[in-house]
């Protein structure tokens, strides 16, 4: 439950700027007169739905999407409740605000847009000072999850430099609203080390650290002293990786893995989220995952994930070999098929790069003409599924849906890429095309396409947002010392387990985001759960107890009740 009573050390206009306390016109007539506030407020006492109602007036008066996240983003910096209240209430509207799509052109627009910091900024050129700045922005606080970014590869908008923050930031206020987790434990972090984004460096209004990335060992430095910082301080946290461009994302995971509970919401949120996508539209077809011919459209840090998780998922679920499994797999990246004669091919592929001798059709043509595209492996393979996270917009064709429709009776397409604009097909064609047949997910919202019969057929939002706020509360809830790959299984098998799909076929393979608090919730649970079973959990509960002991860790956004104690918060 929410502590009835706080005590709080700041008076007048110190707690009325600050956003965790801060009630606005909600504040009684025993607290104004407790913080000095008489005077400081108009007479009328609001209720917190009455401000949620004004505020939903005002934020209803901007005119685009933009202008309601610059709204919104002012009213977290003046009250978190009423915030996180408002959004609660109007989830389904407001998430697409505060995040995918709008937080990318807010992102994108960081410098010009700025008002106020919203967390930590780890800038390169300041690295001696690096454990005072990370001090002073923690003190005080019991800080249980950083969510980081150094900004390479934001959503799939490319190199962001400082802007960032806005999606540590933006990923944080999901944790809060969708996951549960006290938005004063939780610090957005941006590393600065630059950025090659040539717009931003000839931007004179540009906030960031105006200097061409830092690469090599500089930068594993500077990583490295942040995240020992983070352990050093506070060894309990949960260390959220986000967006970080594909070389160091893979690296970073591998590297802290097994000394802290770190995450990569790229590799294994959207790994988790598609595998609890794939296992319902499985259910539809009433077939395996091992049944499925994969093409994943897009060998980023996303679509290795997804890879990974699916193989990883197949191998235990329907007991293959490790081998046997990565034969289900064919990655195209910008130059066609991943095959052993393509050059440069990174490390972490190389398990799942496809014979030359299988595809000497299509290399015989010579040099650039010789890349094997989409459509030649679709016509070639007969895939089940093929998702998209390539950020190439448009690039599951008319033939491509078309020819895969002919190979399969309900093809499954997944285009993830965000934001909306960049989706490889937009779910209405791709309905459209194969005639209601395809079962579909993407990565942003969209509005529901027709089926042949008339009937509205959901598109479900495959999304790590359906997914991360619960495995990181399960996780820090059982104070786990890793997040284990087991513990991500549970999690997506649970989201799979509440699919709409598996009482209709017609229905989406995902619940709605509207009830994404309550599905997180069931996915904290299981991820805990495991976490005991298998002896990666800090504490000591029994796993019938998990469910109670969660529910009572859960922040919601009321007001408590709160008594001046110069001891107190602050
Ligand atoms: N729905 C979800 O939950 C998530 C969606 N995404 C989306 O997936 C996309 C990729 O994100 P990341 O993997 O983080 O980026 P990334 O930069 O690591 O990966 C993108 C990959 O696509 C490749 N690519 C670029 N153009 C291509 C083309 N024309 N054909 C084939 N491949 C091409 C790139 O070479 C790169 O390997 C983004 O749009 C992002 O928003 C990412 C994470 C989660
Ligand atoms: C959703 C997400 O993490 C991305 O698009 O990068
Ligand atoms: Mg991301």
């Amino acid at each position: 439950m929410f502590p009835p009573i706080t005590r709080v050390a700041l008076r007048g206009e110190a707690i009325l700027t600050q956003p965790r306390f801060n009630k606005g016109t909600a504040f009684t007539a025993a607290e104004r007169k407790a913080f000095g506030l008489t005077g400081k407020l108009p007479y009328r006492i609001n209720s917190l739905d009455e401000q949620c109602q004004r505020a939903y007036d005002q934020l209803q008066s901007q005119t685009t999407d933009i202008g309601k996240n610059s709204f919104l983003q002012s009213m977290k910096d003046q009250n978190w409740v009423l915030f996180y209240s408002l959004l609660t209430r109007h989830l389904r509207e407001l998430i697409p605000i505060i995040y995918t799509p709008t937080e990318a052109d807010a992102i994108a627009n960081y410098s010009h847009l700025f008002r106020r910091s919203e967390g930590l900024y780890l800038t390169f050129p300041n690295r001696d000072s690096m454990e005072e700045d990370f001090l002073e922005a923690t003190k005080g606080k019991s800080v249980d999850l950083f969510v980081s970014s150094d900004a390479e590869a934001i959503l799939g908008i490319g190199d962001q430099g400082v802007g960032g923050i806005g999606i540590s930031a933006a990923k944080s206020v999901i944790y809060s609203l969708i996951g549960g987790i006290d938005p004063s434990k939780a610090v957005a972090v941006t590393l600065d080390v630059g950025t090659n984004n040539e717009n931003l460096l000839n931007d004179p209004l540009y906030v960031g650290w105006p200097h061409e990335r830092i690469r090599g060992k500089e930068y594993d430095d500077f990583v490295d002293k942040f995240v020992q910082l983070v352990r050093k301080h506070f060894p309990h946290s949960l260390l959220h990786f986000e967006d970080y461009g594909v070389t160091n994302a893979q690296r970073l995971l591998q590297r802290y893995r097994d000394t802290h509970a770190v995450f990569n919401d790229d590799i294994q949120g959207t790994g988790a989220v598609t595998l609890s996508t794939l296992m319902a539209a499985i259910g539809v077809t009433k077939s395996k995952l091992f049944d499925q011919r994969i093409i994943i459209y897009g060998a980023g840090s996303a679509g290795l994930g997804i890879t990974k998780q699916l193989r990883d998922a197949m191998a235990s679920i329907d007991n293959v070999p490790v081998e046997e499994a990565n034969e289900k797999f064919w990655l195209i990246d910008k130059h066609g098929l991943i095959t052993e004669s393509l050059p440069d091919v990174r490390e972490d592929l190389k398990e799942f790069v496809r014979k030359d001798s299988e595809w000497e059709e299509f290399q015989s043509q010579g040099d650039s003409n010789s890349e094997i595209k989409l459509l030649d492996v679709v016509k070639k393979i007969k895939p089940t599924v093929i998702i998209g996270t390539s950020t190439h917009a448009g690039g599951f064709t008319r033939e491509v849906v078309e020819a895969m429709a002919e190979g399969c009776d309900r093809p499954i397409i997944f285009p993830l890429s965000n934001p909306s604009r960049l989706v490889e097909v937009d779910p209405k064609d791709a309905n459209d095309w194969t005639k209601g047949k395809a079962l579909l997910a993407t990565g942003s919202p969209f509005p529901p396409a027709k089926m042949p019969n008339g009937k509205d057929y959901i598109i479900a939002e495959c999304n790590n947002a359906l997914i991360y706020p619960g495995l990181g509360f399960g996780a820090m809830i059982s104070q786990s010392r890793q997040m284990t790959d087991t513990m991500i299984i549970a999690g997506a098998r649970r989201l799979a387990s509440l699919s709409p799909a598996l009482k209709d076929p017609d229905d989406a393979l995902l619940p709605d985001f509207g009830d994404a608090p309550s599905i997180n919730f069931e996915v904290a649970v299981a991820v805990a759960e495991q976490a005991i079973e298998e002896g990666s959990a800090g504490v000591d509960w029994k796993k019938e107890e998990v469910r109670e002991k969660a529910k009572a860790k859960l922040w919601q956004p009321v007001y408590g009740e709160y008594v001046y104690d110069e001891n107190g918060d602050r």
